[in-house]
């Protein structure tokens, strides 16, 4: 039996990701194919980082090969590439960083800076090259939260280095103000602060920043959006209904200056008592599912109202980092996997999803 490369294309039409839900010929991640008798070999280029994932979807491949008659052995490399997306009209791209993705919350306090760290922790331990910057001006706890302390290198006039905490490199505004001294700036010296932040780190190739947003989704949080060039943005709420109204404040925020949304993040969602596990929806329940439904967002995901949480963030050590294969680590790099995959389905329609674009500034 002739083994033809046709066979094979035919054969990974039936192979899908599970992360994707997509058949490897759609998804255009399998490449070099090549026959050589009843040898077979190939590429895969997943564009998400994966390396969880590189033994499965290997295994997958192998086994749908080895069943086309006349093949005898497969050989395939599965790899991993990001690469940059567009993101809104008008807005400066910042060389050595792919994709920006904001990290925002209608409302202070709904565990934003907490779940953007642990996402990037979470998109770092897949293999990607990932960034933090803390904008969040009132409140900057990244450095807290990374275990940072000191102050960034100035090895080039008017740059910054980025530090380095637990693989991630990290730039942020409380690493450039005493933390004890209260923030009085006004809205414009906030947003040239931290686009001066942004723009002058020396981000090291870098696949994704995430961006700690200031809460809420006032003047600053706007002018930020409009300036920052961001690929997508991510929304932090908690289930109650007054953090959703602000949610969705803040989702309107992002569609006014043509920011796509990635989706929406519950935190706190669930009490389970460590004692007697008895489970309680303190702030509500179904309340981001719902509003996901209302505004044809994803759901992304939802974290429970946890004391670990909350103590391995403030000692330094997030749960991805502290617990890296916890439920709760598990449930951070799916939520992780999702904005991946979903950020590199954007390049592709992002030219029809947002045709023109005007920003109001009211
Ligand atoms: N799922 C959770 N379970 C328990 N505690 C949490 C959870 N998420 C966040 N926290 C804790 O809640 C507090 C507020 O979280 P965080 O600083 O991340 O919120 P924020 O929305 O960024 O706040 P701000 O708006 O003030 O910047 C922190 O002490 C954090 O450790």
């Amino acid at each position: 039996m002739t083994v033809t490369v046709e066979n094979i294309q035919n054969a990974l039409k039936s192979v899908i990701d599970p992360n994707t839900g997509k058949d490897l010929i759609s998804s255009k991640s399998a490449k070099n194919i090549k026959v050589d008798g009843s040898d077979v070999s190939l590429d895969v280029v997943l564009a998400y980082p994966a390396k969880s994932q590189i033994d499965l979807i290997r295994k997958l491949v192998i086994t749908a090969l080895r069943e086309v008659p006349g093949v005898k052995n497969v050989s395939t490399n599965v790899t991993m590439s990001i690469v940059a997306h567009t993101v809104q009209r008008g807005v400066k791209l910042l060389p050595n960083v792919k994709n920006i993705i904001a990290v925002s919350s209608g409302k202070g306090g709904v565990g934003k800076s907490t779940t953007a760290v642990n996402l990037a922790l979470a998109l770092a331990a897949e293999g990607a090259t990932v960034g933090i910057l803390d904008a969040d001006i009132y409140g900057p706890s990244q450095p807290m939260m990374l275990g940072i302390t000191g102050r960034p290198e100035s090895i080039a006039e008017n740059t910054i280095e980025p530090m380095e905490g637990h693989g991630l490199q990290a730039s942020s505004i409380g690493f450039l103000i005493d933390p004890d001294s209260p923030m009085v700036w006004r809205g414009p010296m906030v947003t040239s602060a931290l686009e001066q932040l942004l723009r002058q780190t020396n981000w090291r190739d870098v696949d994704y920043l995430i961006v700690d947003m200031p809460p809420g989704t006032g003047d600053i949080q706007l002018t930020l959006s409009q300036k920052v060039p961001v690929t997508g943005a991510v929304i932090v709420t908690t289930p109650q209904d007054i953090a959703l109204l602000d949610a969705r404040k803040g989702l309107k925020m992002f569609e006014k200056v043509g920011i796509p949304i990635i989706g929406i993040v519950e935190n706190m969602s669930i009490y389970v008592c460590p004692n007697c596990d008895h489970q309680e929806h303190i702030f509500g329940q179904g309340g981001g599912q719902k509003m996901c439904t209302d505004y044809g967002v994803d759901f992304l995901g939802s974290l429970p109202l946890n004391l670990s949480i909350r103590e391995q963030a403030d000692s330094g050590r997030p749960t991805v980092v502290a617990d890296p294969d916890g439920a709760i680590s598990a449930i951070y790099k799916g939520i992780a996997r999702k904005i991946a995959i979903q950020v590199a389905e954007m390049s592709k329609d992002m030219s029809s999803k947002f045709p023109s674009i005007v920003v109001q500034n009211t």
